[in-house]
């Protein structure tokens, strides 16, 4: 247990602005020798208050339960009750219950103080070296309130009860805070078979994508805006592959292994090793997080047929929302369960078939294989012909040739499919097939993007 969140018995009215902490900052460095120092409210643990005269109290801070040193705190009374607002731009800050509101040049912040206090960035309660907070802050007083808020445009800071100092820049704000008006660094461009045959991604050359930065953010940018992009002549091995992929992201290990390779051999029980027409789908949907990204690389084909289907599945969800608003929101709640079973492998999964981001409603995640359902045991009698009808629209959508976008991967080209996002299947084919490639996690996508700053 943390020594200064054991016996925590205090109840919330003593932890007001009307008490004056500093003197508890000295008193847990000096003598106990405790390396926080933050002092503030949501540190202390406070066993009882005897309010004295004069302004001083006497309080017993407690390390555990049943070990209590006396203290004594300086008691400040709240003069007036509000808190001062001041700099340049006070105009421009309101404050509203709990908190204040904050006008910038294009929004409207709203800005709970818990929530400033909680994301102090001081030396004291953020750690620069480490880019952790040092300070839980789980204590905090959930009706903290600042003495005072400053504003001049570009910083705002506000003076806690005690006498903390918290400053934040105005851009840190709008990057940060819940707000209604925020703006992706990479917004979709969401398409259907015209506007990418209009507008297809820039190919990017193998030479290019693994020497200059230029190539790979246009790469990764590609990902994010379009769902897909292309690495042309790449060298004809699996090393070679490997190593354009890697500039993007560590392969990861799935149960297919970190780098494949598949023929129609039906090396293993998936239709996919098979020379047969695949419609539209998202891989791994079996996988409680599904692979964030597949690459495809075709080494070899000495026959006819094999094109790659990609299908916007953003597109068709927001289609769909549009259309059959009743049908997307089923599919955003219902949660269903998707399989793959081999000799030697059974995997599980549960998740919705559409998911959406928790704060943005944007498009998170498409999950949508027809093949890989398994039975439908997660959804009442009573809702199993409105999950179908939903499932069906969708599908619609996801048949509709208006939406669907071939191209032949040829030798040499690099295919990274977003299988968040963008659906993949084949047409059948015949002669000699062998593609390459792996999986890739979202997570290791993104931390390359923003690493590369495109994010
Ligand atoms: C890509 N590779 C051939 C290795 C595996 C294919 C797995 C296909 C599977 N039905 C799924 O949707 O995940
Ligand atoms: O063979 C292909 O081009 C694609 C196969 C496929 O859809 C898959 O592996 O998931």
């Amino acid at each position: 247990m943390h020594p200064l969140t054991a016996g925590r018995i205090l109840s919330k009215r003593h932890v007001s602005r009307s008490w004056y902490f500093h003197s508890f900052r000295n008193l847990f460095t000096d003598k106990r020798g405790w390396t926080i120092s933050t002092s503030s409210t949501c540190w202390c643990s406070y066993k009882d208050v005897n309010r004295g005269s004069g302004g001083i109290s006497t309080c017993f801070v407690g390390r555990s339960k049943s070990k209590f040193s006396p203290i004594t705190v300086n008691r400040r009374l709240s003069t007036t009750g509000t808190i001062s607002l001041s700099g340049k731009n006070a105009a421009d800050i309101k404050t509203i219950s709990g908190g204040i509101e904050l006008r910038t040049d294009n929004d409207l912040l709203t800005l709970p103080f818990i929530w400033l206090r909680d994301h102090c960035r001081c030396q004291i309660c953020y750690n620069y070296k480490t880019n952790q907070k040092k300070v839980e802050n789980l204590d905090c007083d959930l009706s903290i309130e600042p003495r005072s808020v400053e504003y001049d445009g570009v910083q705002l800071s506000l003076i806690w009860p005690d006498d903390h100092k918290t400053t934040f820049e105005t851009d840190w704000l709008l990057s940060h805070v819940f707000h209604s008006g925020y703006k992706k660094k990479v917004p979709f461009f969401l398409w259907n078979k015209d506007v990418m045959t209009a507008n297809p991604p820039p190919r990017i050359g193998y030479e290019d994508h693994m020497n200059t930065s230029m190539a790979l953010k246009r790469s990764i940018f590609n990902i994010l805006k379009f769902g897909y992009t292309i690495v042309t002549q790449v060298p004809l091995t699996i090393e070679d592959t490997r190593e354009v992929i890697e500039k993007v992201s560590p392969v990861s290990r799935t149960l297919f292994g970190e780098m494949w390779s598949f023929t129609s051999d039906e090396a293993r029980g998936d239709t996919a090793y098979t020379n047969i027409a695949l419609g539209a789908h998202t891989d791994a949907s079996y996988y409680n997080i599904p692979a964030g990204i597949q690459v495809f690389h075709c080494l070899e084909h000495d026959g006819s047929g094999g094109e790659t289907l990609l299908l916007d599945g953003f597109n068709a969800a927001e289609r769909l929302q549009k259309i059959d608003p009743a049908a997307f929101d089923i599919l955003t709640r219902t949660v269903i369960p998707h399989e793959y079973i081999e000799p030697g492998h059974n995997f599980h999964s549960l998740g919705t078939v559409l998911t959406q981001h928790p704060t943005t409603g944007e498009m998170l995640n498409i999950r949508f294989n027809p093949y890989d359902r398994a039975p439908l045991y997660t959804v009442p009698p009573d809702k199993v012909q409105e999950f179908y009808r939903a499932y069906q629209a969708l599908s619609t959508e996801i048949k509709n040739k208006d939406n669907e976008f071939w191209i032949k991967l040829e030798p040499g080209m690099v295919l990274f499919i977003d299988n968040w996002r963008v659906l993949h299947g084949r047409a059948a084919f015949t002669g000699k097939r062998v593609i390459t490639g792996c999986y890739l996690s979202r997570d290791d996508l993104m931390s390359t993007a923003r690493v590369l700053q495109i994010l």
